[in-house]
């Protein structure tokens, strides 16, 4: 198996028409994502063990596509800097135009996964933009906000849309996020745990703010992308809904 480089860069599209209700109104755009930079990467497949972006950065072995979706303001781009950086965007609430991507490289099991994560627009008049790059996310992570009910509700009308473009065989895992504000909860976490076990997604809640339980969102992802990818036939086959339910922490617990 190969070594191969990865790049830090930046891209994203321009925006176009929408498809699906908005639920939230305009909201002032994040600067400079509304064109490809130089070194957004292509809009293809990741191919485990190919080079796909060009520039300086960390080794890796198989590299895949994770996408965030779901409605504006549920915290996909929180969710996505906590895990990239460690850190909260606390603040003004600077909603993603198109579509930006980060890298990580993270080690599963002595292999270097590379997950390009694609951090999408929520609001309804970039969804067209988002579109076009769901044929080829290899994983998709599917998020609501626990304070706000639309975005629970709105989960059904995004898995019809994942359902027309995205690959059959996506690895698909619901979140349920905000779980720190507890005094702000509309959806219950048993509410999220039903509507997962009916579409047979695995589910987590997440707090982006605490970091509980996003490192294991993202791990668990590139565990099972991992093992889709490479398993060997002595290999126990990972279970991405056994491993999530078995390390998932409650919202109660606010260790990161
Ligand atoms: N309390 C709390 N606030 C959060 C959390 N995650 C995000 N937020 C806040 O929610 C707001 C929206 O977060 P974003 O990550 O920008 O939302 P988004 O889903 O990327 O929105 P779009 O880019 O418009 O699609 C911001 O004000 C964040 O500070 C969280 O886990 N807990
Ligand atoms: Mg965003």
């Amino acid at each position: 198996m190969s070594r191969k480089k990865t790049s830090k860069s930046k891209g994203a599209s321009t925006p176009a028409a929408s498809t699906l209700p908005a639920t939230n109104g305009p909201r002032p755009a994040r600067s400079g994502t509304a064109r490809p930079g130089p070194d957004a990467p292509p809009n293809g497949p990741l191919q485990p063990g190919r080079p796909s972006l060009g520039g300086g950065g960390d080794f890796y072995d198989v590299a895949f596509k994770v996408m965030l979706v779901g409605d504006s303001g549920v915290g996909k781009t929180c969710l996505l800097v906590r895990f990239k950086d460690g850190a909260f965007l606390a603040g003004t609430f600077i909603s993603t135009v198109g579509i930006d991507f980060r890298n990580k490289v993270l080690d599963v099991d002595g292999v270097k996964v590379k997950l390009q994560m694609w951090d999408t627009a929520g609001q309804e008049r970039f969804r067209s933009v988002t579109h076009a790059y769901y044929r080829d996310a290899h994983a998709l992570l599917l998020l609501y906000d626990v304070t706000n009910k639309a975005s629970f509700d709105n989960i059904q009308a995004w898995l019809a849309e994942i359902h027309e473009y995205a690959q059959h065989d996506v690895a698909l895992m619901l979140l349920g996020n905000k779980v720190d504000s507890a005094h702000e909860r509309v959806v219950k976490r048993e509410d999220g745990e039903k509507l997962a076990k009916e579409y047979g997604l695995p589910f987590m809640e997440t707090s982006a703010k605490t970091g509980l339980n996003v490192d294991l969102a993202f791990t668990a992802i590139a565990k099972e992308l991992k093992q889709r990818s490479m398993k060997t036939p002595s290999e126990p086959r990972f279970r991405l809904h056994d491993y999530v339910k078995r390390e998932g922490r409650g919202a109660s617990c606010c260790r990161p």
